[in-house]
C-alpha cells in the first residue's frame, strides 16, 4: 500500500493528543517524514520520537513547505495564524493540505480560506474532526430517515469551564487562547464545532438572532451566548454555549432533538450512546465509539489522495461553520436578526460545474 510522506506543521497539543494517535493507527497508510515547529526544542523533542533526523526539522515553515519528497502538509498552528500559514504552504508547496479548525481568525480571512484550492488548483480539506465523528452522523441519518418522525425544533447547550481548564493541561492553558487574536474567543474555537455538527446534521441554515452575556475576562467576549436558529430546511432550535462555568445537574441538557414520533437525545459528545425515545414508551440505545473525528478525517483524506472519494469537509464547507460564528457575534452586537447561508446545498468545488447546483458556491455570501 503506498504511504503518503506527512510534513507536520505545528507540533502542538492537536497533534500529540489528536492527529499523533490517529497517524500511528494508520501507519500503513501515512510516514510522517519531516516536521516544523516554531519552537526548536519542541521540533528536537518530537524529531527523536519520530526518529526524524536533523534534515527533517525545521523552525521555519517556509522551508519544510519547499521540500519536494513530502506528498501533503498538516497544519495545526494557533488560529489566528491559520489561514496565512495555509495560504503561504500552498503557494509553495503546490500540495494537499490538511489545516485544523476554524479555518481563519475573521470573515476576510475565511473568505479568502475557501478561495484555496481554485487559487492553487490542490485538494485542502478542514480538519472539522465533529463533521467526521460517528455520532453525528448517526444522528444525522437518524434525522435524514425520519427515525422519530418530522424534526420540529431542537436544543443544544454547550458548557465548557474554560477558566478551570486554563489551569490544568488542557487546550485552554495555551495563551493564545487566553488572549486571543481571533474574533469571539472560545466560541470561534470551541462552539464552532457545535455548529459544524448542528449544520452536518441539520443542513445550511436561513437566519439566527442572538443575545450574550458579556465578560471582562479576555478568552471570549461573552460568558455565554443563546442563539435561535432557523434552517432552510424548517427546523428552529437553540444553541447555548457557556464557556465560563459548570453544569452540575445529571443528565446534561446536551442535544435534545423532538420529532413528531419521538426524541433523539445525545448527552454529551463523548458518553459512548445515543437514545431515541419513541412516543409510545419504547426505548432505543445506539452504541458508539467517540471521538473517532480524527481517525475518519485523516483514512478520507488519504482515500480522497487514492481517488476512491472527495474530500468530506473542505474549506468552502467549513467557510460556513466559521461564517455562522461570526454572524452570532453580528447579531449580538448589532442587536439584529441575521441571514446566514444563501443556498441549500454544499458544493465543492471539485463537483461545480457538473450542472446539478442551484448556486455554485452557495456558502460564499
Ligand atoms: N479539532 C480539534 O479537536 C482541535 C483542533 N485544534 C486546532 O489545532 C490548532 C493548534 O492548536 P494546539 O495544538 O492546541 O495549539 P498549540 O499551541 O499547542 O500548538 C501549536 C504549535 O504551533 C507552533 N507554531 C506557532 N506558529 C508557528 C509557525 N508559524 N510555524 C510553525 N509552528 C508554529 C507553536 O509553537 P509556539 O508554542 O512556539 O508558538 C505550537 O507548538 C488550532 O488551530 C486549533 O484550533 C486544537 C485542539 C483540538
Ligand atoms: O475541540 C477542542 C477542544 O477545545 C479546544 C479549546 O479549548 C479547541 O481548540 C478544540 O478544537
Amino acid at each position: 500500500m503506498k504511504k503518503l510522506r506527512v510534513g507536520i506543521i505545528g507540533a502542538g497539543m492537536a497533534f500529540e493528543k489528536l492527529h499523533y494517535p490517529a497517524y500511528q493507527e494508520l501507519s500503513d497508510k501515512y510516514q510522517i517524514a519531516a516536521l516544523c515547529d516554531a519552537d526548536r526544542f519542541k521540533a528536537d523533542a518530537w524529531a527523536g520520537r519520530l526518529g526524524l533526523g536533523p534534515q527533517d526539522v525545521y523552525t521555519d515553515f517556509r522551508e519544510i513547505a519547499r521540500r519536494q519528497d513530502l506528498d501533503l502538509f498538516d497544519i495545526m498552528v494557533p488560529i489566528e495564524k491559520n489561514y496565512e500559514v495555509t495560504d503561504t504552504v500552498a503557494a509553495i508547496a503546490r500540495k494537499p493540505i490538511i489545516c485544523e479548525k476554524p479555518l481563519a481568525p475573521n470573515l476576510r480571512q475565511a473568505r479568502a480560506h475557501a478561495e484555496l484550492p481554485r487559487k492553487y488548483g490542490i485538494p485542502v480539506m478542514i480538519a472539522e474532526n465533529y463533521r467526521y465523528n460517528e455520532e453525528v452522523d448517526m444522528i444525522r441519518d437518524l434525522v435524514r430517515t425520519k427515525k422519530v418522525g418530522d424534526i420540529l425544533y431542537f436544543i443544544q447547550n454547550r458548557v465548557v469551564n474554560f477558566p478551570e481548564d486554563m489551569l490544568k493541561n488542557k487546550f485552554p492553558a495555551r495563551e493564545w487562547r487566553q488572549y486571543p487574536e481571533f474574533e469571539g474567543g472560545a466560541l470561534l474555537d470551541t462552539g464552532v464545532h457545535d455548529l459544524a455538527a448542528l449544520r452536518h446534521i441539520f443542513g445550511a441554515v436561513d437566519r439566527i438572532q442572538a443575545f450574550g452575556r458579556e465578560q471582562s475576562q479576555d478568552f471570549a467576549p461573552y460568558s455565554v451566548v443563546a442563539v435561535n436558529i432557523l434552517f432552510k430546511s424548517g427546523v428552529i432550535g437553540t444553541f447555548s454555549f457557556y464557556s465560563a462555568g459548570k453544569e452540575m445537574q445529571r443528565p446534561l441538557i446536551g442535544l435534545r432533538i423532538f420529532g413528531s414520533g419521538g426524541m433523539i437525545y445525545l448527552e454529551e459528545r463523548d458518553c459512548g450512546y445515543i437514545n431515541i425515545a419513541h412516543n409510545d414508551g419504547k426505548h432505543e440505545l445506539l452504541r458508539y465509539k467517540p471521538q473517532r473525528g480524527y481517525y475518519n478525517e485523516l483514512l478520507n483524506f488519504y482515500n480522497a489522495a487514492m481517488g476512491k472519494e472527495p474530500i468530506s469537509v473542505t474549506p468552502e464547507m467549513e467557510y460556513g461553520d466559521a461564517k455562522m460564528v461570526f454572524d452570532i457575534l453580528k447579531s449580538v452586537d448589532e442587536e439584529k436578526i441575521v441571514e446566514v447561508d444563501r443556498g441549500y446545498d454544499y458544493i465543492p468545488v471539485y463537483r461545480a460545474g457538473r450542472g446539478t447546483e442551484r448556486h455554485p458556491d452557495p456558502y460564499l455570501m
